[in-house]
Protein backbone atom coordinates (compact mmCIF):
# COMPACT_ATOMS: atom_id res chain seq x y z
CA UNK A 1 0.00 0.00 0.00
CA UNK A 2 1.27 3.59 -0.87
CA UNK A 3 1.42 5.77 1.98
CA UNK A 4 -0.39 8.92 2.21
CA UNK A 5 1.50 11.60 0.26
CA UNK A 6 3.47 13.93 2.48
CA UNK A 7 3.81 18.01 1.67
CA UNK A 8 7.52 18.21 1.76
CA UNK A 9 7.60 21.37 2.65
CA UNK A 10 5.32 21.66 5.69
CA UNK A 11 7.47 18.96 6.77
CA UNK A 12 10.56 20.78 6.65
CA UNK A 13 9.10 23.12 8.66
CA UNK A 14 8.14 20.82 10.96
CA UNK A 15 11.53 19.09 11.36
CA UNK A 16 13.22 22.46 11.74
CA UNK A 17 11.14 24.12 13.87
CA UNK A 18 11.36 20.50 16.62
CA UNK A 19 15.21 21.47 16.10
CA UNK A 20 15.16 25.03 17.01
CA UNK A 21 13.75 27.17 20.33
CA UNK A 22 16.95 28.09 22.53
CA UNK A 23 16.85 24.71 24.95
CA UNK A 24 16.87 22.43 21.83
CA UNK A 25 20.10 20.32 21.70
CA UNK A 26 21.16 18.62 17.70
CA UNK A 27 23.00 15.98 18.34
CA UNK A 28 25.19 13.75 15.29
CA UNK A 29 22.27 11.82 14.36
CA UNK A 30 19.91 14.72 14.31
CA UNK A 31 17.98 13.65 17.50
CA UNK A 32 16.65 16.85 19.39
CA UNK A 33 16.14 16.99 22.76
CA UNK A 34 13.87 19.50 24.85
CA UNK A 35 12.71 19.35 27.74
CA UNK A 36 11.27 22.49 28.20
CA UNK A 37 9.13 21.62 24.88
CA UNK A 38 6.77 19.36 26.68
CA UNK A 39 5.62 21.26 29.46
CA UNK A 40 4.90 24.32 26.78
CA UNK A 41 3.35 21.72 24.20
CA UNK A 42 -0.15 21.99 25.41
CA UNK A 43 -0.50 25.65 25.58
CA UNK A 44 0.55 26.37 22.19
CA UNK A 45 -1.19 23.73 20.65
CA UNK A 46 -4.66 25.93 22.05
CA UNK A 47 -2.65 29.17 20.96
CA UNK A 48 -1.95 27.48 17.40
CA UNK A 49 -5.31 26.38 17.05
CA UNK A 50 -6.79 30.33 17.52
CA UNK A 51 -3.50 31.62 15.83
CA UNK A 52 -4.68 30.01 12.38
CA UNK A 53 -8.93 29.91 12.69
CA UNK A 54 -8.16 33.79 13.35
CA UNK A 55 -6.87 34.94 10.68
CA UNK A 56 -4.07 36.38 12.77
CA UNK A 57 -1.25 34.72 10.39
CA UNK A 58 -2.42 37.15 7.54
CA UNK A 59 -2.62 40.38 9.22
CA UNK A 60 0.78 39.82 10.74
CA UNK A 61 2.39 38.73 7.34
CA UNK A 62 0.99 42.16 5.77
CA UNK A 63 1.77 44.11 9.00
CA UNK A 64 5.54 42.81 8.76
CA UNK A 65 5.99 42.86 5.21
CA UNK A 66 4.27 46.18 5.01
CA UNK A 67 6.95 47.86 7.47
CA UNK A 68 10.06 46.66 6.01
CA UNK A 69 12.08 48.82 3.67
CA UNK A 70 12.57 49.24 -0.09
CA UNK A 71 13.76 45.92 -1.42
CA UNK A 72 12.34 43.53 0.81
CA UNK A 73 9.36 42.80 -1.11
CA UNK A 74 8.18 45.61 -2.93
CA UNK A 75 10.46 48.36 -4.48
CA UNK A 76 10.96 51.96 -4.89
CA UNK A 77 8.32 52.45 -7.43
CA UNK A 78 5.72 50.25 -5.77
CA UNK A 79 5.98 52.38 -2.68
CA UNK A 80 5.89 55.74 -5.44
CA UNK A 81 2.70 54.22 -7.25
CA UNK A 82 0.79 53.28 -4.19
CA UNK A 83 -1.85 56.16 -4.48
CA UNK A 84 -3.16 54.39 -7.16
CA UNK A 85 -3.70 51.37 -4.82
CA UNK A 86 -5.04 53.68 -2.06
CA UNK A 87 -7.91 54.94 -4.21
CA UNK A 88 -9.19 52.07 -5.42
CA UNK A 89 -8.95 50.82 -2.16
CA UNK A 90 -10.55 53.29 -0.31
CA UNK A 91 -14.20 52.46 -0.03
CA UNK A 92 -13.29 48.93 2.08
CA UNK A 93 -10.69 50.32 4.41
CA UNK A 94 -14.18 49.73 6.55
CA UNK A 95 -12.86 46.50 7.14
CA UNK A 96 -16.17 45.36 4.37
CA UNK A 97 -14.55 41.59 3.84
CA UNK A 98 -15.65 39.58 1.09
CA UNK A 99 -18.19 37.22 2.36
CA UNK A 100 -16.55 34.00 1.39
CA UNK A 101 -12.65 34.47 3.04
CA UNK A 102 -11.26 30.76 2.28
CA UNK A 103 -9.01 29.85 5.42
CA UNK A 104 -10.70 31.23 8.02
CA UNK A 105 -12.68 29.65 11.18
CA UNK A 106 -16.40 29.62 10.01
CA UNK A 107 -16.74 31.66 13.43
CA UNK A 108 -14.52 34.62 12.25
CA UNK A 109 -16.47 34.00 8.99
CA UNK A 110 -19.43 34.75 10.59
CA UNK A 111 -18.20 38.01 12.46
CA UNK A 112 -16.70 39.15 9.00
CA UNK A 113 -20.16 38.76 7.32
CA UNK A 114 -22.05 40.16 10.52
CA UNK A 115 -19.48 43.10 9.55
CA UNK A 116 -19.87 43.32 6.27
CA UNK A 117 -23.84 43.40 6.81
CA UNK A 118 -23.51 46.35 9.21
CA UNK A 119 -21.79 48.64 6.74
CA UNK A 120 -23.93 51.15 4.82
CA UNK A 121 -23.87 49.75 1.54
CA UNK A 122 -22.60 46.80 1.93
CA UNK A 123 -19.85 47.91 -0.46
CA UNK A 124 -17.24 45.38 -1.99
CA UNK A 125 -16.70 47.80 -4.97
CA UNK A 126 -12.81 48.15 -3.46
CA UNK A 127 -12.83 44.47 -3.40
CA UNK A 128 -13.27 44.18 -7.01
CA UNK A 129 -11.88 47.10 -7.79
CA UNK A 130 -8.29 45.12 -6.48
CA UNK A 131 -8.94 42.06 -8.43
CA UNK A 132 -9.30 44.27 -11.54
CA UNK A 133 -5.77 45.85 -11.11
CA UNK A 134 -4.50 42.17 -9.85
CA UNK A 135 -5.31 41.88 -13.55
CA UNK A 136 -3.79 44.50 -14.87
CA UNK A 137 -0.76 43.80 -12.30
CA UNK A 138 0.03 40.33 -13.35
CA UNK A 139 -0.86 40.55 -17.01
CA UNK A 140 -4.18 38.06 -16.41
CA UNK A 141 -6.77 38.50 -18.89
CA UNK A 142 -10.76 37.74 -17.68
CA UNK A 143 -12.48 36.50 -20.67
CA UNK A 144 -15.54 38.27 -19.59
CA UNK A 145 -15.63 40.67 -16.75
CA UNK A 146 -18.93 39.10 -15.15
CA UNK A 147 -16.79 35.75 -14.65
CA UNK A 148 -15.52 38.10 -11.27
CA UNK A 149 -16.40 37.11 -8.50
CA UNK A 150 -17.00 33.39 -7.94
CA UNK A 151 -16.18 31.98 -10.91
CA UNK A 152 -12.28 33.42 -10.92
CA UNK A 153 -9.31 32.46 -9.61
CA UNK A 154 -8.15 35.74 -8.93
CA UNK A 155 -11.60 36.25 -6.97
CA UNK A 156 -10.41 38.54 -3.79
CA UNK A 157 -11.85 36.97 -1.01
CA UNK A 158 -8.55 35.11 -0.51
CA UNK A 159 -7.92 36.44 3.28
CA UNK A 160 -4.48 38.03 2.52
CA UNK A 161 -6.44 39.97 0.26
CA UNK A 162 -8.41 41.29 3.50
CA UNK A 163 -5.81 41.37 5.71
CA UNK A 164 -4.61 43.94 3.08
CA UNK A 165 -7.48 45.78 2.76
CA UNK A 166 -7.78 46.26 6.61
CA UNK A 167 -3.77 47.53 6.26
CA UNK A 168 -4.84 49.91 4.24
CA UNK A 169 -1.29 52.14 4.75
CA UNK A 170 0.80 49.11 3.44
CA UNK A 171 -0.49 49.72 0.22
CA UNK A 172 2.95 49.50 -1.74
CA UNK A 173 2.03 45.75 -1.17
CA UNK A 174 -0.22 46.18 -3.73
CA UNK A 175 1.55 43.69 -6.34
CA UNK A 176 2.83 41.52 -3.84
CA UNK A 177 -0.15 40.40 -2.14
CA UNK A 178 -2.24 40.54 -5.95
CA UNK A 179 -0.22 37.79 -7.02
CA UNK A 180 0.57 36.35 -3.72
CA UNK A 181 -3.49 35.69 -3.63
CA UNK A 182 -3.33 33.55 -6.98
CA UNK A 183 -2.24 29.85 -7.14
CA UNK A 184 1.10 29.04 -8.45
CA UNK A 185 1.70 28.39 -11.87
CA UNK A 186 2.50 24.95 -13.50
CA UNK A 187 6.20 24.72 -14.49
CA UNK A 188 8.82 21.70 -15.02
CA UNK A 189 11.86 21.71 -16.90
CA UNK A 190 12.59 19.07 -19.90
CA UNK A 191 15.31 17.00 -19.09
CA UNK A 192 17.19 17.20 -22.43
CA UNK A 193 19.88 14.33 -21.58
CA UNK A 194 17.65 12.04 -19.61
CA UNK A 195 17.45 8.58 -20.74
CA UNK A 196 14.32 8.89 -23.22
CA UNK A 197 14.46 12.10 -25.85
CA UNK A 198 12.50 14.70 -24.60
CA UNK A 199 11.65 15.95 -29.17
CA UNK A 200 8.05 13.50 -28.76
CA UNK A 201 6.91 15.26 -25.23
CA UNK A 202 8.19 19.03 -26.92
CA UNK A 203 5.91 18.17 -29.86
CA UNK A 204 3.06 17.30 -28.39
CA UNK A 205 3.20 20.17 -26.01
CA UNK A 206 3.87 22.59 -28.82
CA UNK A 207 0.98 21.24 -30.83
CA UNK A 208 -1.64 20.78 -28.71
CA UNK A 209 -1.20 22.69 -25.57
CA UNK A 210 0.47 25.74 -26.86
CA UNK A 211 -2.14 27.68 -25.21
CA UNK A 212 -1.52 26.45 -21.42
CA UNK A 213 2.10 26.19 -20.95
CA UNK A 214 4.66 26.86 -22.94
CA UNK A 215 8.62 27.56 -22.65
CA UNK A 216 9.37 30.69 -20.52
CA UNK A 217 10.67 33.62 -22.55
CA UNK A 218 14.28 33.97 -20.64
CA UNK A 219 15.30 30.32 -20.85
CA UNK A 220 17.50 30.23 -24.11
CA UNK A 221 17.56 26.32 -23.87
CA UNK A 222 14.00 26.47 -24.05
CA UNK A 223 13.67 23.82 -21.73
CA UNK A 224 12.16 25.59 -18.64
CA UNK A 225 8.11 25.43 -19.18
CA UNK A 226 5.20 27.37 -17.19
CA UNK A 227 1.69 27.44 -17.55
CA UNK A 228 0.21 30.93 -18.84
CA UNK A 229 -1.36 33.44 -16.92
CA UNK A 230 -4.33 33.46 -19.00
CA UNK A 231 -4.78 29.32 -19.03
CA UNK A 232 -4.77 29.70 -14.95
CA UNK A 233 -3.45 25.97 -14.94
CA UNK A 234 -2.16 24.88 -11.87
CA UNK A 235 -0.87 21.64 -10.34
CA UNK A 236 -4.30 21.15 -9.23
CA UNK A 237 -6.70 21.65 -11.99
CA UNK A 238 -4.04 19.97 -14.57
CA UNK A 239 -6.20 16.72 -14.69
CA UNK A 240 -9.08 19.22 -16.39
CA UNK A 241 -7.17 19.56 -19.29
CA UNK A 242 -8.01 16.08 -21.65
CA UNK A 243 -4.92 14.07 -21.62
CA UNK A 244 -2.33 16.55 -20.80
CA UNK A 245 -1.73 15.51 -16.90
CA UNK A 246 -1.46 11.77 -18.36
CA UNK A 247 1.81 13.25 -20.55
CA UNK A 248 3.22 15.18 -18.13
CA UNK A 249 2.75 12.28 -15.57
CA UNK A 250 4.30 9.92 -18.00
CA UNK A 251 7.18 12.38 -18.38
CA UNK A 252 8.56 12.43 -14.99
CA UNK A 253 7.96 8.65 -14.35
CA UNK A 254 10.16 7.94 -17.66
CA UNK A 255 12.75 10.48 -16.39
CA UNK A 256 11.85 13.32 -19.64
CA UNK A 257 10.96 15.96 -17.44
CA UNK A 258 10.93 16.89 -13.56
CA UNK A 259 8.60 18.82 -12.08
CA UNK A 260 9.91 21.40 -10.32
CA UNK A 261 9.34 25.34 -9.05
CA UNK A 262 11.87 28.31 -11.22
CA UNK A 263 13.08 29.71 -7.78
CA UNK A 264 14.10 25.50 -6.99
CA UNK A 265 15.77 25.12 -10.65
CA UNK A 266 17.89 28.41 -9.15
CA UNK A 267 20.50 27.18 -7.43
CA UNK A 268 21.89 23.92 -9.75
CA UNK A 269 21.35 26.12 -12.75
CA UNK A 270 24.19 29.20 -10.97
CA UNK A 271 26.27 26.74 -9.02
CA UNK A 272 26.59 25.26 -12.98
CA UNK A 273 26.60 28.85 -14.93
CA UNK A 274 29.93 29.74 -12.86
CA UNK A 275 31.63 26.55 -13.11
CA UNK A 276 31.31 25.16 -9.66
CA UNK A 277 29.11 22.47 -10.31
CA UNK A 278 30.12 20.51 -13.79
CA UNK A 279 30.26 16.81 -15.02
CA UNK A 280 32.66 14.74 -12.52
CA UNK A 281 32.12 17.56 -9.47
CA UNK A 282 31.99 15.92 -5.98
CA UNK A 283 28.75 17.62 -4.46
CA UNK A 284 27.16 17.89 -1.13
CA UNK A 285 23.28 18.34 -0.27
CA UNK A 286 23.18 19.39 2.93
CA UNK A 287 19.24 19.66 3.15
CA UNK A 288 18.52 17.08 0.24
CA UNK A 289 14.66 16.03 1.08
CA UNK A 290 12.71 15.62 -1.18
CA UNK A 291 15.50 16.03 -4.05
CA UNK A 292 14.86 18.19 -6.62
CA UNK A 293 18.21 20.33 -6.57
CA UNK A 294 20.21 16.85 -6.24
CA UNK A 295 17.93 14.80 -9.11
CA UNK A 296 18.89 18.21 -10.85
CA UNK A 297 22.61 18.29 -9.52
CA UNK A 298 22.94 14.60 -10.57
CA UNK A 299 22.04 15.42 -14.07
CA UNK A 300 25.13 17.65 -14.54
CA UNK A 301 27.50 15.92 -12.58
CA UNK A 302 27.46 12.39 -14.00
CA UNK A 303 26.43 13.11 -17.25
CA UNK A 304 28.07 10.88 -19.79
CA UNK A 305 29.23 8.31 -17.38
CA UNK A 306 31.62 10.87 -15.77
CA UNK A 307 32.26 9.83 -12.32
CA UNK A 308 31.18 12.80 -10.33
CA UNK A 309 29.30 12.04 -6.97
CA UNK A 310 26.26 13.87 -5.11
CA UNK A 311 26.27 13.56 -1.06
CA UNK A 312 22.13 14.12 -0.21
CA UNK A 313 22.11 14.34 3.47
CA UNK A 314 19.20 14.85 5.64
CA UNK A 315 18.76 14.69 9.08
CA UNK A 316 14.78 12.85 8.87
CA UNK A 317 15.74 9.56 8.43
CA UNK A 318 12.07 9.62 7.45
CA UNK A 319 12.35 11.83 5.18
CA UNK A 320 15.61 10.37 4.17
CA UNK A 321 13.65 7.43 2.99
CA UNK A 322 11.32 9.55 0.50
CA UNK A 323 14.29 11.02 -0.96
CA UNK A 324 15.84 7.69 -1.64
CA UNK A 325 12.28 6.66 -3.41
CA UNK A 326 12.36 10.00 -4.92
CA UNK A 327 15.75 8.89 -6.72
CA UNK A 328 14.22 5.35 -7.63
CA UNK A 329 11.45 6.75 -9.51
CA UNK A 330 13.01 9.73 -10.93
CA UNK A 331 13.23 7.78 -14.33
CA UNK A 332 17.27 8.27 -14.54
CA UNK A 333 19.15 5.56 -15.35
CA UNK A 334 21.01 3.48 -12.70
CA UNK A 335 24.51 4.55 -14.34
CA UNK A 336 23.54 7.64 -12.81
CA UNK A 337 21.54 7.14 -9.57
CA UNK A 338 24.07 4.86 -8.20
CA UNK A 339 26.30 8.16 -8.18
CA UNK A 340 24.44 8.92 -5.01
CA UNK A 341 25.39 8.23 -1.49
CA UNK A 342 22.53 8.96 1.40
CA UNK A 343 23.80 10.35 4.98
CA UNK A 344 21.78 10.75 7.90
CA UNK A 345 23.57 13.96 9.88
CA UNK A 346 22.28 17.00 11.27
CA UNK A 347 24.31 19.49 9.09
CA UNK A 348 25.48 21.70 11.66
CA UNK A 349 27.97 18.94 12.37
CA UNK A 350 28.29 17.21 9.46
CA UNK A 351 31.40 15.55 9.36
CA UNK A 352 34.49 16.19 6.90
CA UNK A 353 35.47 13.65 4.31
CA UNK A 354 37.16 10.47 5.33
CA UNK A 355 39.23 11.10 1.80
CA UNK A 356 40.42 15.07 3.05
CA UNK A 357 39.16 16.32 -0.29
CA UNK A 358 36.61 18.86 0.26
CA UNK A 359 33.62 19.66 -1.60
CA UNK A 360 33.40 21.48 -5.19
CA UNK A 361 30.22 22.77 -5.01
CA UNK A 362 27.49 22.64 -1.86
CA UNK A 363 24.10 22.83 -1.87
CA UNK A 364 22.71 24.87 1.36
CA UNK A 365 18.92 25.18 0.68
CA UNK A 366 17.90 25.43 4.88
CA UNK A 367 14.79 24.42 6.38
CA UNK A 368 13.25 28.00 6.58
CA UNK A 369 9.44 29.17 7.26
CA UNK A 370 8.53 28.99 3.53
CA UNK A 371 7.13 32.45 3.48
CA UNK A 372 7.72 31.97 -0.38
CA UNK A 373 5.37 28.73 -0.44
CA UNK A 374 2.18 30.12 -0.15
CA UNK A 375 0.44 30.41 -3.48
CA UNK A 376 0.98 26.68 -3.38
CA UNK A 377 0.61 25.68 -0.19
CA UNK A 378 -2.13 27.10 1.98
CA UNK A 379 -1.05 25.92 5.26
CA UNK A 380 1.79 28.32 5.86
CA UNK A 381 -0.07 31.77 6.13
CA UNK A 382 -2.57 31.39 8.67
CA UNK A 383 0.33 30.02 10.93
CA UNK A 384 2.83 33.12 9.79
CA UNK A 385 4.64 34.49 12.96
CA UNK A 386 7.44 36.85 12.96
CA UNK A 387 8.83 34.14 15.53
CA UNK A 388 9.08 31.36 13.08
CA UNK A 389 11.72 33.10 11.08
CA UNK A 390 13.43 34.43 14.23
CA UNK A 391 13.77 30.91 15.64
CA UNK A 392 15.11 29.45 12.54
CA UNK A 393 17.70 31.81 11.93
CA UNK A 394 20.52 30.29 14.45
CA UNK A 395 20.14 26.53 12.92
CA UNK A 396 20.43 28.44 8.96
CA UNK A 397 23.10 30.12 10.57
CA UNK A 398 24.57 27.00 11.96
CA UNK A 399 24.35 24.84 8.50
CA UNK A 400 25.98 27.93 6.49
CA UNK A 401 28.79 27.57 8.82
CA UNK A 402 29.61 24.08 8.30
CA UNK A 403 29.12 24.52 4.78
CA UNK A 404 31.96 27.29 4.66
CA UNK A 405 34.20 24.71 6.73
CA UNK A 406 33.37 21.59 4.27
CA UNK A 407 34.11 23.32 0.39
CA UNK A 408 37.20 23.42 -1.20
CA UNK A 409 39.39 26.05 -1.86
CA UNK A 410 37.68 27.61 -5.40
CA UNK A 411 34.65 25.96 -4.34
CA UNK A 412 31.24 27.02 -4.31
CA UNK A 413 28.51 27.08 -2.24
CA UNK A 414 24.65 28.24 -2.68
CA UNK A 415 22.54 29.42 0.45
CA UNK A 416 19.13 29.27 -0.41
CA UNK A 417 15.28 29.66 1.41
CA UNK A 418 11.99 29.67 -0.12
CA UNK A 419 11.55 32.89 2.35
CA UNK A 420 11.57 36.46 1.54
CA UNK A 421 12.43 37.49 5.10
CA UNK A 422 15.83 38.78 5.69
CA UNK A 423 16.55 37.15 8.64
CA UNK A 424 16.95 33.66 6.74
CA UNK A 425 18.33 35.23 4.63
CA UNK A 426 20.69 38.53 4.52
CA UNK A 427 20.76 37.90 7.83
CA UNK A 428 22.24 34.74 7.62
CA UNK A 429 24.65 35.46 5.21
CA UNK A 430 26.31 38.02 6.95
CA UNK A 431 26.65 36.78 10.10
CA UNK A 432 28.27 33.62 8.62
CA UNK A 433 30.66 35.61 6.78
CA UNK A 434 31.63 38.37 9.04
CA UNK A 435 32.21 35.70 11.31
CA UNK A 436 35.00 34.20 9.10
CA UNK A 437 36.65 38.09 8.12
CA UNK A 438 39.32 37.52 10.38
CA UNK A 439 40.19 34.13 9.46
CA UNK A 440 42.59 32.53 6.72
CA UNK A 441 40.00 32.23 5.07
CA UNK A 442 38.65 34.34 2.65
CA UNK A 443 34.84 33.86 0.96
CA UNK A 444 33.05 36.10 -1.46
CA UNK A 445 29.12 36.78 -2.74
CA UNK A 446 29.49 36.29 -6.03
CA UNK A 447 27.64 38.16 -8.63
CA UNK A 448 24.29 36.16 -10.59
CA UNK A 449 25.67 34.87 -13.39
CA UNK A 450 24.31 37.56 -15.87
CA UNK A 451 23.55 35.53 -19.27
CA UNK A 452 22.06 32.57 -17.34
CA UNK A 453 18.64 33.65 -17.71
CA UNK A 454 18.45 36.91 -19.41
CA UNK A 455 15.05 38.99 -18.75
CA UNK A 456 14.27 36.87 -15.46
CA UNK A 457 14.02 39.40 -13.14
CA UNK A 458 15.92 39.72 -10.31
CA UNK A 459 16.46 41.96 -7.15
CA UNK A 460 19.62 42.39 -5.11
CA UNK A 461 20.45 41.42 -1.36
CA UNK A 462 19.69 44.13 1.03
CA UNK A 463 21.91 45.74 4.16
CA UNK A 464 18.17 47.24 5.84
CA UNK A 465 15.85 45.69 7.36
CA UNK A 466 13.66 45.27 10.44
CA UNK A 467 13.21 42.39 12.94
CA UNK A 468 10.04 41.97 14.55
CA UNK A 469 8.98 40.18 17.83
CA UNK A 470 5.06 39.03 18.01
CA UNK A 471 3.75 37.85 21.65
CA UNK A 472 0.64 35.11 21.29
CA UNK A 473 0.04 35.50 24.80
CA UNK A 474 -0.89 38.80 25.30
CA UNK A 475 -3.72 38.74 21.98
CA UNK A 476 -7.30 38.61 23.27
CA UNK A 477 -8.64 35.13 21.92
CA UNK A 478 -12.17 36.07 21.80
CA UNK A 479 -12.43 39.23 20.10
CA UNK A 480 -10.62 40.44 16.32
CA UNK A 481 -8.01 42.03 18.39
CA UNK A 482 -4.86 39.93 16.75
CA UNK A 483 -2.42 42.02 18.83
CA UNK A 484 0.71 44.01 17.28
CA UNK A 485 4.10 43.24 15.88
CA UNK A 486 6.51 44.46 18.64
CA UNK A 487 9.67 46.60 16.07
CA UNK A 488 12.99 46.26 18.10
CA UNK A 489 16.12 47.80 16.72
CA UNK A 490 18.81 46.00 18.62
CA UNK A 491 19.03 43.22 20.89
CA UNK A 492 19.11 45.27 23.79
CA UNK A 493 16.12 47.04 22.33
CA UNK A 494 14.70 43.76 22.28
CA UNK A 495 15.56 42.80 25.63
CA UNK A 496 14.49 46.00 27.27
CA UNK A 497 11.23 45.08 25.37
CA UNK A 498 11.18 41.81 27.55
CA UNK A 499 11.91 39.33 24.82
CA UNK A 500 14.50 36.80 25.92
CA UNK A 501 17.57 35.40 24.33
CA UNK A 502 17.57 37.02 21.24
CA UNK A 503 20.44 36.35 18.28
CA UNK A 504 21.86 39.76 17.98
CA UNK A 505 23.14 38.44 14.16
CA UNK A 506 19.11 38.74 13.51
CA UNK A 507 20.04 42.36 12.81
CA UNK A 508 22.23 44.23 10.24
CA UNK A 509 24.54 45.49 12.58
CA UNK A 510 27.95 43.94 11.41
CA UNK A 511 29.87 46.63 10.86
CA UNK A 512 31.52 45.31 7.56
CA UNK A 513 27.89 44.40 6.16
CA UNK A 514 28.47 46.79 3.19
CA UNK A 515 31.87 45.37 2.32
CA UNK A 516 29.96 42.00 2.47
CA UNK A 517 28.28 42.52 -1.13
CA UNK A 518 25.26 40.99 -0.01
CA UNK A 519 23.76 43.47 -2.88
CA UNK A 520 24.80 40.20 -5.22
CA UNK A 521 22.57 37.62 -3.28
CA UNK A 522 19.34 37.36 -5.24
CA UNK A 523 15.49 38.25 -4.39
CA UNK A 524 12.86 36.55 -6.59
CA UNK A 525 10.10 38.11 -5.90
CA UNK A 526 6.51 36.74 -6.86
CA UNK A 527 4.95 39.30 -8.59
CA UNK A 528 8.61 39.86 -10.73
CA UNK A 529 8.30 36.86 -12.73
CA UNK A 530 4.78 35.21 -11.80
CA UNK A 531 6.52 32.43 -9.50
CA UNK A 532 6.84 31.85 -6.05
CA UNK A 533 9.28 33.63 -3.40
CA UNK A 534 13.01 32.54 -3.43
CA UNK A 535 16.12 33.92 -2.26
CA UNK A 536 19.86 32.65 -2.99
CA UNK A 537 23.22 33.49 -2.27
CA UNK A 538 26.60 32.08 -4.52
CA UNK A 539 29.32 32.29 -1.61
CA UNK A 540 32.85 31.20 -3.17
CA UNK A 541 35.92 30.13 -1.44
CA UNK A 542 38.76 32.29 -2.46
CA UNK A 543 41.61 30.70 -0.37
C1 LIG B 1 13.79 23.21 2.24
S1 LIG B 1 13.87 21.52 2.53
C2 LIG B 1 15.04 21.03 1.33
C3 LIG B 1 14.47 20.87 -0.05
C4 LIG B 1 15.44 20.17 -0.98
N1 LIG B 1 16.73 20.82 -1.04
C5 LIG B 1 14.91 20.06 -2.39
O1 LIG B 1 15.29 20.81 -3.26
O2 LIG B 1 14.06 19.18 -2.62
C6 LIG B 1 14.82 21.44 4.00
C7 LIG B 1 15.20 20.05 4.43
O3 LIG B 1 16.11 20.19 5.53
C8 LIG B 1 15.92 19.11 6.41
N2 LIG B 1 16.51 19.52 7.69
C9 LIG B 1 15.95 20.21 8.70
N3 LIG B 1 16.86 20.41 9.68
C10 LIG B 1 18.01 19.84 9.26
C11 LIG B 1 19.31 19.70 9.83
N4 LIG B 1 19.60 20.19 11.02
N5 LIG B 1 20.24 19.03 9.11
C12 LIG B 1 19.96 18.50 7.89
N6 LIG B 1 18.76 18.59 7.32
C13 LIG B 1 17.79 19.26 7.99
C14 LIG B 1 14.43 18.88 6.41
O4 LIG B 1 14.15 17.56 6.79
C15 LIG B 1 14.08 19.17 4.95
O5 LIG B 1 14.04 17.98 4.23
Amino acid sequence: MSKRKRNPLSDARKGASTALSASVTPDINGDYRNIEKTSHRKKSKSDDLWHRKSGAGYNLFISYYGRQPSGVVAHDADFRGSSDACFSLGSSTRKSEAPHARGLSRASKKRQKKRAKSCANNDYSGVISLGKACERVNGYKLRDSSELPENNPLYTSHPLVNAFISNARYSHLYSFVCTLSTPLPLTFRLRRNGPLSSKDLEATISEKYSQYISPVSYDPTKAIFQSSPSSCLTKSNLGDIPNLKELIVAGSQDGTLARQEIGSMLPILALHSVHALIQGSKVLDLCASPGSKALQALEIVAQDGKKGRVIANDVHSERLESLREAVARSGLLEDLTSRVTFTNFDASVFPPPKSGRMFDAIICDVPCSGDGTIRKDRHVLPMWSPRIGNELHGLQLKILTRALELVRTGGVICYSTCSLNPVENEAVVAAALGALTRGSTKFEVLEWPKTLLPGLVTRGGITDWKVAFYDSNKVDHDSDDFGSLTFCSSAEDAEKAGIKEVAATLWPSIPQIKQLHLHRCIRLLPQDNNTGGFFLALIKRIQ
